[in-house]
């Protein structure tokens, strides 16, 4: 991707009709921006699968060739290294359209570009070795320590074993390419009567407001502890029937299918809730878990990528029977890397949200706190999930679509939401300018006229 920018830094910038008649504006270069980090972030993913499954492949060839010499490879590896391959490029142009030409390019790995990216990938994956090599250490210790026992009673005790087992597990999820692959996270927010300020993470009640079916009245209700009264069992059913069957996205349309997805929901224009995860800082939580490294130990410190959450349903998944089987979330824009479900507290049974990812699992069971803390859980967009059956209660969820934005950081980006009168800048500015002479000093300075 290239772009061109014409110098333009003698414009008045600020004097929108002029500088609108350029091709290149800074809004272009914001734009530029987003749609790279965003093709970054998809591309990392892509390869990302594909350093797996081929360090998997190394692993079983033979004399362990190097990343990406294939030369040692026998029929079976090349078989599953060209699926592989296939996978690669069918990843980058489902999630990147255009960003490789299939048409014109034999083979992916054929490519010097794609090889140097996957090695710079590689090299990043196996970067950070301390926390191996602690473990390491601790393994070695242990076992100097215990060679003694070892020797003069012959099996080794159940605790050593379990020691090394531990360590050797542990070492495998820290390094390595696994290591990374964080694709799901969640957390609490516990729930208190008294006002506390956000940053203890303590939310008062979440009031949620919603309106009648046929519009005709607008109702309220506040999920608390589950044993206070206000709990309001009438206003729970109230809410329930207020909902309409949840449907889910197959190709183009949406279905509903109580055997697929038995849920109610409500859009967004017809609730509100009390409750901003970004006040409990769940959004900065997910950005330190969710977004993907950048190429380079200098770009990762950029303060470049955040995330956005745009607030798209809340769900009832109610007993005996509410579920939601196994499905991807269908992405609403380019720029959406995953999705956010807030459990609301309200007693229930069941329903574990599992998420699966590379064959591996991550369970979210939310039951047993139901009903004393908000919880929550974050999850990028391909990766499939489902909702065990709901056997009783009712579980209240507010989901949140999650974007991928820069943060406009460096220059102040144009149409910020900051009124520039509310700025130290502005009053000091103002009062030199009410300053006799402050002006003609500043004019014959910039337009380097020789003053009087
Ligand atoms: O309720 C949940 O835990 C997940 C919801 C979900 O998967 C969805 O709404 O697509
Ligand atoms: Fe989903």
């Amino acid at each position: 991707m290239e772009l061109e920018i014409y110098d333009d830094s003698d414009r008045n910038i600020w004097d929108d009709e002029k500088y609108d008649r350029f091709d290149r504006s800074m809004a272009d270069l914001k734009r530029f921006l987003t749609k790279w980090i965003i093709e970054t972030c998809k591309l990392d993913a892509c390869m990302h699968l594909f350093l797996v499954e081929l360090n998997d492949i190394r692993r079983s060839a033979k004399g362990h060739p190097k990343l990406l010499d294939f030369t040692e490879f026998e029929d079976n590896h090349r078989m599953r290294l060209h699926r592989a391959s296939v996978k690669l490029e069918d990843d980058i142009n489902c999630l990147i359209p255009g960003f490789w030409d299939s048409k014109t390019e034999c083979n992916i790995l054929d490519q010097e570009k794609m090889r140097e990216k996957l090695q710079q990938r590689w090299t990043q994956l196996n970067g950070s070795t301390s926390l191996t090599s602690l473990l390491n250490a601790a393994v070695s210790k242990y076992r100097r320590q215990t060679e003694d026992t070892r020797q003069h009673s012959e099996p080794p005790k159940l605790c050593q074993v379990a020691f090394e087992k531990a360590c050797h597990q542990l070492k495998g999820s820290v390094s390595g390419e696994k290591a990374s692959a964080t694709f799901a996270c969640g957390g609490t927010i516990s729930i208190g009567d008294k006002p506390s300020p956000a940053i203890h993470r303590v939310s008062p009640p979440v009031r949620i407001a919603w309106t009648a079916k046929d519009d005709s009245e607008e109702r309220k209700i506040v999920l608390s502890l589950s044993d206070s009264p206000s709990a309001g069992v009438d206003k729970l059913l109230q809410l329930v029937s207020d909902c309409e069957a949840a449907s889910f996205g197959m190709g183009e349309q949406d279905i509903i299918d109580p055997k697929y997805r038995k849920a109610g929901k409500l859009d967004p224009h017809r609730f509100l809730s009390s409750l901003y995860p970004a006040d409990f800082r769940v959004l900065d939580d997910m950005e330190q878990f969710l977004l993907p490294n950048f190429n380079s130990e200098v770009e990762n410190k950029l303060p470049f990528r955040r995330l956005s959450t745009e607030l798209y349903k809340l769900n009832i998944y109610s007993g005996p029977d509410g579920v939601f089987r196994k499905h991807v979330d269908t992405p609403r824009s380019d720029s959406q890397i995953g999705s956010l479900v807030v459990c609301l507290p309200s007693v229930f049974k069941g329903g574990k949200l599992i998420v699966r990812h590379n064959n591996t699992i991550t369970e979210f069971d939310w039951s047993s706190h139901s009903s004393s803390e908000i919880q929550w859980a974050a999850f990028y967009s391909d990766c499939e999930h489902e909702i065990s059956k709901v056997t009783e209660g009712n579980r209240i969820i507010l989901t949140y679509n999650l974007y991928v934005a820069n943060s406009g950081c460096g220059s102040l980006p144009r149409n910020v939401n900051v009124d520039p009168r509310t700025l130290p800048l502005y009053r000091s500015l103002k009062d030199a300018i009410a300053e006799p002479g402050f002006m003609k000093d500043v004019i014959s300075y910039t337009l380097n006229i020789p003053r009087p």
